[in-house]
């Protein structure tokens, strides 16, 4: 079945005289990871938390695997699984008396999901331990199992890798790829650190002002991020002035060094030929790559962008 989990259209939220959002558009397709990338204020939980039904939009569509209106919405909400913020767990209790409050809350009958879910959190040991002595790896990881009670189709997790250590970042990234491969669920998370999610997500959504600036695939971001042109020269005001009569449509991003990486750029020799032609010195042109925290800062902009 090819039914998407999740399309909104002309999303917007309006907080007094503020939009957090505006205008979304976005479809989430089964069995991938989506990365949400944008800055503090952004919208990132906002959008997370409509999804999730504990917001309401104030314009727009919200369908979820295939159904829109809010009865049905309520529904369709049970294949949800998420977390926003902090992990709402109960610090007397242990980890296991916890997930059978939640257990008994959803209605699953079942109790061996309890071990197995433990299990496949890591924390198949940890069971009977208060999770008031849980370090906040183990309390974030108690939270995914909390949000896999009912098996859900989508998890919507906001900041998940927050505070984690290193091993814990990579034991959360391998539990996430491993949900998405084994058990079919869709990822929906949000995170401002872009090197780990360059390793997670299989799709990435960058939200600027609360509006959706970039959709790409990790295959369209690798291929973006194979090419830039880098450019370096002895005179680079001179250089700039040259690039913003010449290209005036390239993007480009300015280094603290003056040197200048160069995106969509007509090609090398063009641009070689016409910083010689303008009496610029060129000291340094090569072809590199760029990470997916540095392409982020290349479409949002930051304060080194100058065009
Ligand atoms: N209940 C609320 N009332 C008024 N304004 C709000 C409310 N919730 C969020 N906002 C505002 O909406 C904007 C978006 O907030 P949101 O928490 O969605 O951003 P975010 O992208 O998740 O940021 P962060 O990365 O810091 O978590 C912010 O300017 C915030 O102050």
């Amino acid at each position: 079945m090819n039914e998407s989990v999740c399309k909104i259209t002309g999303l917007t939220k309006v907080y007094g005289r503020k939009k957090v959002l505006n205008a979304v558009s976005l479809t989430l397709e089964p069995g991938k990871i989506y990365g949400l990338i944008g800055q503090n204020g952004a919208g990132k939980t906002t959008l997370m938390r409509i999804i999730a039904g504990l917001s309401y939009a104030s314009e727009g569509t919200l369908e979820l695997f295939g159904v829109s209106g809010e009865k049905n919405l309520e529904h369709e909400r049970q294949r949800i699984g998420c977390m926003i913020e902090e992990p709402a767990l109960v610090p007397r209790m242990t980890a296991k008396e916890n997930l059978r409050f939640y257990r008994l809350m959803r209605g699953v009958r079942d109790e061996r999901v309890e071990d197995d879910l433990l299990a496949l959190v890591g924390l198949r040991d940890a069971g009977d331990k208060k999770v008031q002595d849980f370090s906040f790896g183990m309390k974030q990881r108690l939270g995914i199992a909390v949000t896999l009670i009912g098996d859900p189709d989508l998890l919507i997790l906001d900041e998940p890798l927050n505070g984690l250590d290193p091993v814990g970042i990579v034991e959360m990234r391998n539990l996430l790829i491993n949900l998405c491969v084994e058990r079919h669920v869709t990822i929906f998370l949000s995170s401002h650190n872009l090197p780990e999610l360059y390793q997670t997500a299989t799709d990435y959504l960058i939200i600027h002002y609360g509006r959706i600036k970039q959709t790409f695939t990790l295959a369209e971001l690798r291929e973006r991020c194979r090419h830039y042109l880098h450019v370096n020269s002895d005179q680079p005001e001179r250089m700039m002035q040259v690039f913003a009569e010449h290209l005036p449509t390239a993007r480009c991003r300015v280094l603290p060094d003056g040197s200048v990486n160069l995106y969509e750029y007509p090609d090398q020799e063009t641009v070689a030929k016409l910083l010689f032609a303008n009496g610029v010195v060129v000291t340094d042109l090569s072809v590199s790559g760029e990470s997916l925290e540095e392409y982020y800062v290349s479409i949002v902009g930051g304060k080194n962008n100058v065009c």
